[in-house]
């Protein structure tokens, strides 16, 4: 690194600005004035670590804190450089001031009315509702931090959550609590999963944010790139921040009073449906739940009112808790419970967020409609599910089938109603082995059930083609439209599906016929695991990146290096504080800022890299410039973040 001064030509031969820098005071001298200033660390932080280690500066907070003046405002006050902050007011240039370290803590009204007013002492007032969390005061903008780190995150993710940024008001936390909300408490204290059942109203999902870039910003020339182009596409965010949103979808008002608050070892159920469904004449519902032990989430169905005979139908849980398979929802376990007020049966499957029916991705009236909007788009006036599709399907269901029948075992559930659309065009069989444990008996007859299992795809495939159920009515004119609108690949296999045994049918005929079609599956996937990954790489990158921006936040302007020789314009770590104006700070020849994310994204990217180009920073006073290489601002900025994260100064 060299340092290169710049001396403007003087008549009067003035030294320049880092000759000038007045000595650093000796520490004698500036001991009584230091015994009377407030501890920064105070002002800050609330407390001082270095209190009894010899900090000289005053730690009495009770009587000279009204008194004090911000001392960030007045760092902002000297500093040199006419940035924005500068311009602004005081207020602005600090929203913490030192009154606000005296500040009572925060109870969200409503709680402190209602639910608390049993608690014995105001220090007991916020444990029950935040027990662990900061809770963050509307009216002074501290964060008061208690101890236990984990819950603490997770409430600052839901904070998040409510944010909503094209509302000019900010979220309030003192809003009223709804009363639904109010519901959850119980007579001793409260719900103890009141963040995951409720924590704050939720606002909707801003889909604005979502919508791909405009022509004029997208129709660009080779050689640029819209800014979106550095992140995850559009679509593919927006179909993921949906499934985060399911997954942690709350009940509303009226289900959380009739739901209980925990089964067994599962709690926040949320039910998937408004109405029950029917297995067998048993009423049926499906919940999300949020597991106690592992915390992940769980779709239970419950099958209300039945009473087990056989326990050892349980036992059949076990053979499907060995198939793990990419096209069947795994099963994670069955158990009755009277938690619902009667006696019912739960078994407990991963959760697939978003996911549908098949009924409901193809035969409702909204399905049709968009499938015909999707038709007209291809230039396609036919109303039918195009082939490539139904030969995916066909794949998924065969490859399914085979690791079901493989291992012994029939699916009986090759249904539209319980074949769930997980994705684009992904299908996952549900409800596996809850007819084995509600028909139980001693001697099942498998193979029967395996020769229906087929039976029931080809019924499947025969209704998927026509896109209609009425078909299966009619079956010789559906042959007929399927041999007219299909390739003879896929009337030769419903007829072997839908055909009498000779003697029996097997799903390995079935995956041998449509070998080929398997391998232009296999194909497609592997393109799509190609884009995804591409898209993976651009977050690998910005993931890369907001790691270096963190550092860099931990490190610049930090008031309590001000004194410090080692950040002063002669010390080793002033790079930091030029290169940090080097990237963000620069402007034109007119004074006017320049944003340039390219710019930015380069820089950051070179010092990540640590290569050895040389760049040339200025000091504000632009009296001095330094040259140094992107690798010396490395070494600089890990020692300066070691430092800090070592709890040294
Ligand atoms: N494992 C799961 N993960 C996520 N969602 C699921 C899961 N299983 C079911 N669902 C959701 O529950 C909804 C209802 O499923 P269900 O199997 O009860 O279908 P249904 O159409 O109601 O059939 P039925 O009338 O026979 O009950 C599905 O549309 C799906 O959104």
């Amino acid at each position: 690194m060299s340092a290169i001064p710049i001396v403007a030509p003087s008549s009067d031969g003035a030294p320049s600005p880092l000759t000038k820098s007045p000595p650093p005071k000796p520490i004698s001298k500036s001991n009584s004035v230091n015994a009377k200033r407030l501890c920064r660390n105070v002002i800050i932080h609330g407390f001082c670590k270095f209190e009894d280690k010899g900090c000289e500066f005053n730690h009495d907070v009770s009587n000279k804190l009204s008194s004090q003046t911000s001392p960030d405002r007045k760092t902002s006050a000297r500093l040199s450089l006419p940035t924005r902050a500068n311009t602004l007011p005081n207020s602005m240039v600090s929203s913490v001031s030192a009154d606000s370290v005296n500040a009572p803590v925060f109870v969200p009204k409503s709680i402190s009315d209602n639910s608390v007013q049993a608690q014995s002492g105001p220090s007991t007032l916020t444990s029950p509702v935040h027990p662990t969390s900061p809770i963050e005061s509307s009216d002074t903008g501290i964060q008061l931090q208690t101890t236990n780190p984990m819950p603490a995150l997770t409430n600052s993710f839901s904070h998040f959550d409510i944010m909503d940024n094209s509302s000019p008001v900010p979220p309030n936390f003192q809003s009223p609590m709804p009363e639904d909300m109010m519901n959850m408490m119980t007579p001793n204290g409260v719900d103890p999963y009141f963040y995951m059942n409720s924590g704050y109203p939720r606002q909707p999902l801003q889909y604005h944010l979502y919508t791909s870039p405009l022509p004029h910003v997208a129709n660009v020339h080779p050689n640029q790139r819209p800014i979106q182009s550095f992140f995850l596409q559009d679509q593919l965010r927006e179909q993921l921040t949906r499934r985060n949103e399911a997954t942690l979808a709350v009940p509303s008002g009226l289900e959380s009073t009739t739901i209980p608050q925990e089964v067994y070892v599962y709690h926040s159920l949320c039910p998937l449906e408004d109405k029950p469904g029917q297995i067998l004449g048993h009423p049926s519902w499906i919940y999300k739940a949020t597991c106690s032990v592992d915390g992940r989430t769980y779709a239970l169905v419950r099958i209300e009112g039945f009473r087990l005979v056989n326990e050892l139908a349980m036992s059949v849980v076990e053979s499907w808790r060995h198939i793990r398979h990419c096209n069947i929802i795994s099963i994670r376990e069955a158990f009755t419970t009277r938690a619902f007020g009667d006696s019912s049966l739960i078994f407990t499957y991963d959760y697939h967020p978003c996911s549908m029916t098949l009924f409901n991705a193809h035969f409702t009236s909204h399905a049709q409609l968009a499938l015909q909007i999707q038709l007209q788009a291809m230039g396609n006036n036919t109303m039918l599910i195009p082939e490539s599709t139904l030969w995916s399907y066909i794949t998924q269901i065969s490859s399914a089938l085979k690791a079901i029948h493989g291992s012994g075992l029939a699916s009986r559930n090759i249904e539209v109603n319980k074949i769930l659309v997980t994705g684009k065009n992904r299908l996952r069989i549900s409800c596996a082995g809850i007819m084995d444990v509600l028909q139980y008996d001693d001697g099942p007859n498998v193979a029967h059930f395996q020769q229906e299992d087929l039976l029931s795809f080809g019924k499947l495939v025969v209704a998927l083609a026509c896109n209609s159920l009425q078909s299966l009515h009619d079956l010789p004119q559906s042959f007929e439209f399927i041999a007219h609108h299909y390739s003879p690949d896929l009337k030769d296999l419903v007829l072997y599906l839908l055909g009498k045994p000779q003697p029996t049918k097997s799903i390995d005929e079935v995956i041998t016929s449509i070998g080929p079609r398997i391998l232009h599956e296999i194909n497609c996937s592997q393109f799509y695991t190609d884009a995804l990954e591409s898209e993976l790489g651009k977050e690998l990158e910005n993931g890369r990146l907001v790691r270096l921006l963190s550092k860099l936040g931990f490190i610049n302007e930090r008031p309590e290096f001000d004194m410090d020789p080692r950040w002063s314009e002669t010390g080793d770590r002033y790079i930091i504080k030029l290169f940090r104006d080097y990237v963000y700070h620069q402007v034109d020849e007119n004074g006017v800022p320049v944003v340039d994310m390219a710019h930015v994204l380069t820089c950051l990217n070179k010092l990540d890299a640590g290569v050895d180009e040389k760049i040339m920073l200025m000091s504000r006073d632009e009296q001095s410039c330094l040259v140094v290489s992107y690798k010396e601002i490395k070494n600089c900025i890990s020692a300066a973040f070691n430092d800090i994260s070592s709890g040294r100064k």
